[in-house]
């Protein structure tokens, strides 16, 4: 092990990022809260200001992947669409199968300068997750709780209340709904055999109304669907924590541009076309285990160094009173005063690592499992 991954492995330094990550979360929240009352008066500034606040938070994490871990991010599309990213409002199908998918999705969102507006159909769980949740409030994020007979209402508004976004954004789907896992998929396959749809082998099933509302209600707002197809080399299973150790991974996202005036407009063509698509997905993700690779030409969209700099502008603002006050608890402070900075370190080491939890596949909730038809009978 070199010097530098060394570094990169040892608690201090998670400690530190940890901290930074947390501290500043909590002052951009609440910077956050003193936009509610220009929200009245003028909401596309309100938003456009929270745009660059949530950047400040997101573009850590993505600092972490690109800087820290080193994590290296290919993107298999063609030259004219490759063209227009950034430049147009789409819709972003995105297969969920990897514990940083998420962070992925956002380091190409920083790529394309789309990442403080991009927007997500998330489950309401994420709504309680600290500092993220809260930033997500201000973003606009739909949030869904994936019983239709409660989303349908609230989803169907939150996509309303964005179509005129004053900043290009990418509204993430993951139609599947939940993280693969092989008990999801054996169930999710007994499902499309139960409704003659062919099997997935890399996929589950996808849930049809999410994308169609999106699309119904997004229409003559957004351009485009971006199908992506995500996977990394070497079988890798990346994780969170390994991002924070400084693992690098190699993360290769295939993108079709797809109209979206080819997206049918009629609901059961529009669940039939988004089927199709998952078994077209299914077929790419075979090519990528045969052949290591996506089909067609490859291109890395290059780092930029915003996140970077913004990630040196917190670590140098939060570390050195951090440092100061440290030593000064150590020289003046009481045994009541110490026992206080320990509780705090730990209540803080705990808050983080529960948000990292959220990200683990072997946390990941029943959804899939427990609501399925078949089992109900
Ligand atoms: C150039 C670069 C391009 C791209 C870059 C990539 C990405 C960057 C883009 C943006 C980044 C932005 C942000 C990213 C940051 C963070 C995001 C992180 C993660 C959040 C993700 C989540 O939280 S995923 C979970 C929540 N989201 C969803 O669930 C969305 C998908 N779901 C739906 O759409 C659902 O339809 C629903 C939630 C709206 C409603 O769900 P519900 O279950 O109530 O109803 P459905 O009718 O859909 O389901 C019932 C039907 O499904 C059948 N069924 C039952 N059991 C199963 C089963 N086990 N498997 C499959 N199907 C099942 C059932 O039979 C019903 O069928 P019907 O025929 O009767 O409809
Ligand atoms: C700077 C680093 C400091 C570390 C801080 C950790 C921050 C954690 C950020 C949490 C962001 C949460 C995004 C998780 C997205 C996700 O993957 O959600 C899963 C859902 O789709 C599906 O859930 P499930 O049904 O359980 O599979």
């Amino acid at each position: 092990m070199g010097l530098i991954s060394l570094v990169k492995s040892q608690f201090i330094c998670h400690l530190i990022i940890c901290y930074v990550f947390l501290v500043s979360g909590l002052i951009v929240n609440v910077v956050q809260l003193f936009t509610l009352p220009l929200w009245p008066f003028n909401k596309q500034l309100a938003r456009r200001i929270n745009c660059r606040l949530g950047y400040s938070i997101s573009s850590q994490l993505v600092a972490l992947l690109e800087w820290w871990s080193g994590t290296e991010c290919t993107l298999y599309t063609d030259q004219e669409s490759y063209a227009l990213y950034g430049k147009e409002n789409a819709i972003v199908v995105l297969n969920h199968n990897f514990e940083i998918d998420f962070l992925c999705g956002w380091t190409f969102c920083e790529r394309f300068g789309v990442l403080g507006s991009s927007k997500v159909l998330a489950k309401k769980e994420l709504a309680y997750v600290p500092v993220i949740g809260f930033m997500w409030y201000f973003l606009e994020i739909v949030f869904c709780k994936r019983k239709w007979e409660d989303d349908r209402r609230t989803v169907t508004q939150a996509l309303q209340n964005i179509r005129d976004y004053p900043e290009n954004f990418w509204f993430l789907l993951h139609c599947e709904g939940t993280r693969f896992t092989e008990k999801k998929h054996q169930i999710s396959m007994q499902v499309a055999e139960s409704k003659g749809l062919p099997k997935l082998k890399y996929h589950l099933l996808p849930r049809t109304k999410g994308f169609f509302v999106t699309v119904q209600n997004l229409r003559g707002a957004v351009t485009a669907v971006y199908d992506s197809t995500l996977n990394f080399r070497n079988n890798e299973t990346p994780t969170l924590l390994g991002v924070l150790n400084g693992r690098k991974y190699h993360a290769d996202l295939y993108v079709r541009r797809i109209p979206l005036e080819s997206v049918p407009v009629d609901e059961s063509e529009c669940s039939a076309w988004l089927h199709k698509l998952y078994q077209e997905k299914d077929r790419f993700q075979e090519h990528y285990y045969q052949t290591g690779r996506f089909p067609g030409p490859s291109v890395t969209p290059p780092r930029r160094p915003w996140s970077l700099i913004n990630w040196l502008f917190w670590i140098s603002l939060l570390t050195c009173p951090l440092v100061m006050l440290l030593f000064q608890l150590l020289q003046t402070g009481s045994t009541f005063t110490l026992l206080t900075t320990a509780a705090v370190c730990i209540a803080g080491s705990v808050s983080v690592r529960w948000m990292i939890a959220q990200t683990e596949i072997n946390r990941s909730s029943s959804y899939g499992i427990k609501e399925t038809p078949l089992n109900n009978n």
